[in-house]
């Protein structure tokens, strides 16, 4: 477990922070520009001076200084040394491990992060995303306790962070190292996150597993985008019509255009506004996809709307955005049985 409080004060801006999380997986650190995420990475990498404490596995870590941490630290944009070849980059930190410490692999983290062809270039030539994939791996190479990253991908464009964020992807699990990803970009928090630690005005508000923060109505991670579920299952082999099944607890989703080899775990997102329900199956609609759902709240969203948070079989939430006016003449009522019908669904990774 890692167990945080931190208390720091500065000009305009007070930190008062506490979370316990497992120290495994991928915790995001969220919330709007000048809440604080940074300074709480920072206080975690022993960067800044604050009150309080810090707890790894039962190892009070609170008062060693930055470097006998042992944590890895990515910033926004990479630091590279620019002297030095990408191979040189990588292995840095890793020729200056204490003797009798476990060395990780090079050869296994350069092909988690795909680096086999930029070894021997200079870090001029780089493009950002090849850049932060660099640091990545050099800070993995240090053998660390706990990987730090920064808004990693804050400042790439579009295209080059697409290109990277399946290379961050799974990272955690295989590395074994529990993440620490700071970002304020909901998109990065679903496809990347296994916990969100909220913040809002240099406090931590909560602390919640993904499918916790994605199955309230008033998440903030909705804020842009308007709400939206998560389901994790496993991607079937496609069809020669074009669909590919998504499966998870003996249900099948259908997607199009998927172009992925079957057999993975993924993750899939329904945007709320593209679920209808009724009472029964629909027969002659072009809507690929219905499942029975079980109706465990409405919220009503102001404007007419009803978010209708449901339960699939097995467990999963769906949240349905309908009219109040429709909510009404179907009586959607808490415990009620009726049927998703999805229009679309997106792979998240
Ligand atoms: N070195 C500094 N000296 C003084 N104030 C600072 C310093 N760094 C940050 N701040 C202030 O501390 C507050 C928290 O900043 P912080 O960078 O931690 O927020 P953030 O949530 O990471 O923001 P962003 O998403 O924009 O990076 C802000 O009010 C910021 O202006």
């Amino acid at each position: 477990m890692i167990k945080a409080r931190f208390q720091l004060s500065r000009p305009g801006f007070c930190l008062d922070a506490a979370f316990e999380q497992p120290s495994s997986g991928v915790t995001a650190l969220f919330g709007p520009s000048g809440c604080g995420k940074t300074t709480l990475l920072r206080c975690l990498a022993g960067l800044e001076r604050a009150d309080g404490e810090l707890w790894l596995n039962g190892a009070n870590l609170h008062r060693l200084p930055v470097h006998r941490r042992r944590f890895g630290y990515v910033f926004q944009e990479a630091s590279l040394f620019t002297h030095l070849s990408v191979r040189n980059n990588l292995l840095y930190g890793w020729r200056r491990l204490p003797k009798g410490q476990s060395r990780p692999d090079f050869d296994e983290i350069v092909g988690w992060l795909g680096l086999e062809p930029l070894l021997e270039q200079g870090t001029a030539s780089l493009s950002g995303g090849q850049r932060q994939r660099v640091a990545i791996g050099r800070a993995l190479l240090t053998a660390p306790r706990l990987l730090l990253l920064d808004e990693p991908l804050s400042a790439l464009d579009s295209r080059a962070k697409r290109e990277i964020l399946p290379w961050i992807e799974g990272l955690s699990a295989r590395a074994g190292v529990a993440v620490f990803y700071v970002t304020h970009a909901p998109d990065e928090v679903e496809r990347l996150a296994d916990r969100v630690i909220f913040m809002e005005q240099g406090r931590t508000t909560r602390m919640e597993t993904l499918q916790q923060a994605m199955a309230r109505p008033d998440s903030p991670l909705f804020v842009e985008l308007g709400a939206a579920s998560m389901l994790e299952g496993e991607l079937g082999t496609g069809l020669a019509d074009g669909r590919t099944p998504f499966v998870f607890h003996g249900q099948t989703l259908w997607l199009v255009h998927a172009r992925r080899p079957g057999g993975e775990r993924v993750r899939v997102r329904i945007q709320a506004s593209d679920v209808s329900l009724a009472l029964a199956p629909v027969g002659g609609v072009s809507i690929l996809n219905q499942l029975p759902v079980r109706v465990l709240a409405l919220h009503d969203m102001g404007e007419g709307r009803v978010l209708v948070d449901g339960e699939l079989n097995g467990g999963q939430r769906l949240l349905a955005e309908v009219s109040a006016w429709s909510a009404n003449q179907l009586k959607l009522h808490q415990g009620m049985h009726c049927y998703a019908l999805i229009k679309a669904v997106a792979l998240v990774n």
